[in-house]
């Protein structure tokens, strides 16, 4: 039995780590629910799932939920994702949460030598250097939740680094991707919300939509994997199917493919090395799809992806510029406040302004998170 500590339980990626754990009550059961303040989304789930303690984001949260629920202990903030994410009992961490909020729990429940099934990419974007570093000095296995980099690691399949020829992420194309750049001049937020293919956060959907999703991935796969920017590709690939593939060497191409669903990534995370049934997914059907198609990413057209290349290349803080900057920028767009070519334009001001640190440790990161924020909000004035 695997006690789980589950962080942004209310969202899409936590929603359908609980529907894995339903499925599955005598191989996981649910040590903490961690969410933000959606307390309707999150008291059934507590009433269902009984966790022994809950994190809520702030003071006002907390005393709803212990006003709800006398018995269980409330915890509030970074500190309680951290307390829920390396308690004794806990086996393994899902960090599902939004944002680099999530990093802070995760460097913990390395140093507390937990398992992780990371979906929060968002961390590793910006800190990636620190995350892959404690993991390989406390020895704790990362698994990918994100569905590419699933896909990856399943082609990978502990093959060596010197066999693999590049990785390629394969990318949908988002809300937009049959729109030219001048048609994306007034694109509504409902628009950018109406993903082809995926039902995920309003965060996620965006980024997919700009194509940063890519670039975030691009620079997930590169920590996770420990490739090369130069070896990482990514292709246009409509229907969400090849979820990802590997190249090897001798130019074999190992793929892994299925009906775009989360919960498939997500309880493969919580299984591995096993396998387990997952009844409600539904069984890829070639005959019906018939057709697949692949065209080659135009890195003019989703000037996000570029930017990400190029951050990512420079490395050091510039990624936490990259993730702060289009988090922050994402709200906006989201708020309504700005357009959504405007979200690249704030995000490459913010990079072109900042002056590389080489190796940041985690205090200068949450530093330059914040600082990059409260520019991209100014620049706004
Ligand atoms: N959705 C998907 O299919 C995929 C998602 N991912 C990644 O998984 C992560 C989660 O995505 P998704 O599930 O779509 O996101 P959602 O927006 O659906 O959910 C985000 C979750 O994080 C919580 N949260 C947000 N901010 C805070 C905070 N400051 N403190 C505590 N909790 C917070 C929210 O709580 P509340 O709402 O209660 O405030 C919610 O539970 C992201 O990093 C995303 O990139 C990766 C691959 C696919
Ligand atoms: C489901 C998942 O992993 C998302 O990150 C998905 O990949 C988004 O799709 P695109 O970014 O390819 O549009
Ligand atoms: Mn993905």
């Amino acid at each position: 039995m695997k006690q789980i500590t589950l962080l942004g339980a209310t969202g899409s990626i936590g929603i359908q780590t609980l529907d894995v754990i339903r499925l599955h009550p005598d191989h996981f059961s649910v040590y903490a629910l961690a969410f933000g303040k959606n307390i309707e989304k999150a008291f059934p789930l507590i009433k269902e799932f009984e966790p022994e303690v809950v994190v809520v984001q702030d003071h006002t949260v907390k005393q709803q939920v212990e006003g709800e629920f006398p018995t269980i202990r409330v915890l509030q903030g970074t500190g309680g994702m951290i307390a829920a994410s390396t308690a004794e009992k806990v086996d393994v961490l899902v960090n599902a949460v939004m944002g680099s909020v999530g990093l802070p729990a995760t460097m913990a429940a390395i140093e507390a030598r937990k398992l992780i099934a990371i979906a929060n990419k968002e961390t590793l974007v910006t800190a990636g250097h620190l995350v892959m570093e404690a993991a390989r000095k406390y020895q704790v296995d990362l698994l990918p939740v994100d569905s590419e980099h699933s896909a990856i690691f399943q082609s990978l399949n502990g093959e060596k680094n010197e066999s693999v020829e590049r990785l390629i992420l394969t990318a949908s194309g988002g809300s937009f991707r049959d729109k030219t750049r001048e048609d994306l001049v007034g694109v509504t937020v409902d628009d950018a919300l109406n993903h082809p293919n995926w039902s995920m956060g309003a965060k996620i959907t965006i980024d997919s939509a700009s194509m940063m999703n890519k670039g975030l991935e691009v620079i997930e796969a590169h920590w996770l994997f420990d490739i090369p920017y130069e070896q990482i590709d990514v292709i246009l690939h409509r229907e969400s199917v090849i979820h990802s593939m590997v190249e090897y060497k001798d130019k074999s191409v190992i793929a892994q493919l299925g009906t775009p669903d989360m919960k498939v990534p997500i309880q493969y995370a919580l299984t591995y090395p096993d396998r387990l049934d997952l009844s409600m997914t539904k069984r890829l059907n070639l005959e019906e799809i018939a057709t697949l198609h692949f065209q080659p990413m135009d890195y003019e057209r989703f000037r996000c992806l570029k930017l990400a290349y190029q951050a990512g290349k420079e490395g050091g803080s510039m990624t936490t510029v990259l993730n702060a900057a289009n988090e922050q920028a994402v709200e906006l767009f989201l708020k309504g406040e700005i357009s959504f070519l405007d979200i690249e334009t704030l995000i490459e001001q913010a990079l072109e302004r900042h002056q590389t640190i080489r190796k940041p440790d985690l205090d200068t990161i949450l530093t330059i998170d914040q600082e990059t924020r409260q520019q991209v909000r100014s620049y706004l004035k």
